[in-house]
């Protein structure tokens, strides 16, 4: 059967979760390594990454010195900022673990306009990444791109996206960048989440969410209690 989330690991707990992804990545970058020499990965920010980052640092066997981190969105600042999502995968994971500098690629959320940071890291991706890590927010968002924004119909693999009800702007993969990955990971973790991953296993609603490709769903029990 195919159709929206059909393909989910559920675990107990956002700890958990987080261990399964964890886990995961190592064997997709160890088989990313193994087939083509290189593994390229997008982390993303939020707190449900956050955890399995914490995860990731501790775990033996990751091919580190033949992976390249790249970022799925970021917040307009720059990398010390405590809203810049490169200083949490930083302090959470980037700093404890053999990945050479030159491998890590931030979005230069401190450059304006923004759109030229955009088009810089568009410049700067590799042709095909591995896995996109993504999150999703309670208001069906994923990476920067939130509902009734400009990006959402945005082209080209990396945008600058005015977010109204925020008051800010935020740097972006498009959805073209992120469903032309060869994996897409979701991780949604709370109660706080069940009713729109519900609405989106029904098609109901805009949830941006429900424009990623055939993602793999990384839930707990409590974000996934609503699902048929
Ligand atoms: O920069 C960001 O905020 C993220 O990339 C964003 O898309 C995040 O993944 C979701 O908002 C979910 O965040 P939580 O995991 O904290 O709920």
């Amino acid at each position: 059967m195919s159709g929206p989330l059909t393909e989910r690991r559920v675990s107990p707990t956002p700890q958990a979760t987080a261990q399964a992804a964890a886990h995961a990545l190592v064997q997709a970058a160890r088989e990313a390594v193994t087939a083509r020499g290189a593994f390229h990965v997008a982390l993303s920010g939020g707190s449900t990454p956050k955890l399995m980052y914490a995860e990731l640092r501790g775990l033996p066997g990751v091919p580190w010195e033949a992976t390249h981190v790249y970022f799925s969105d970021e917040r307009p600042v720059g990398p010390d900022s405590p809203d810049s999502n490169y200083r949490l995968a930083h302090e959470e994971l980037l700093r404890h673990v053999p990945v050479p500098q030159e491998q890590v690629h931030r979005m230069q959320g401190e450059v304006r306009p923004l759109e030229q940071a955009a088009q810089a890291y568009a410049q700067a991706l590799p042709a095909q990444l591995d896995v996109v890590l993504l999150g999703m927010g309670d208001d069906g968002h994923t990476a920067s791109l939130f509902p009734g924004t400009d990006a959402l119909n945005a082209g080209g693999r990396v945008a600058a996206n005015r977010v109204p009800k925020l008051d800010t702007e935020r740097l972006t993969f498009t959805f073209p960048e992120i469903n032309a990955a060869r994996q897409r990971w979701l991780l949604v973790t709370g109660a706080g989440k069940a009713g729109v991953l519900a609405e989106v296993q029904r098609g109901e609603g805009h949830h941006p969410v429900a424009g990623v490709t055939g993602p793999v769903w990384f839930l707990d029990e409590a974000a996934a209690a609503q699902l048929g």
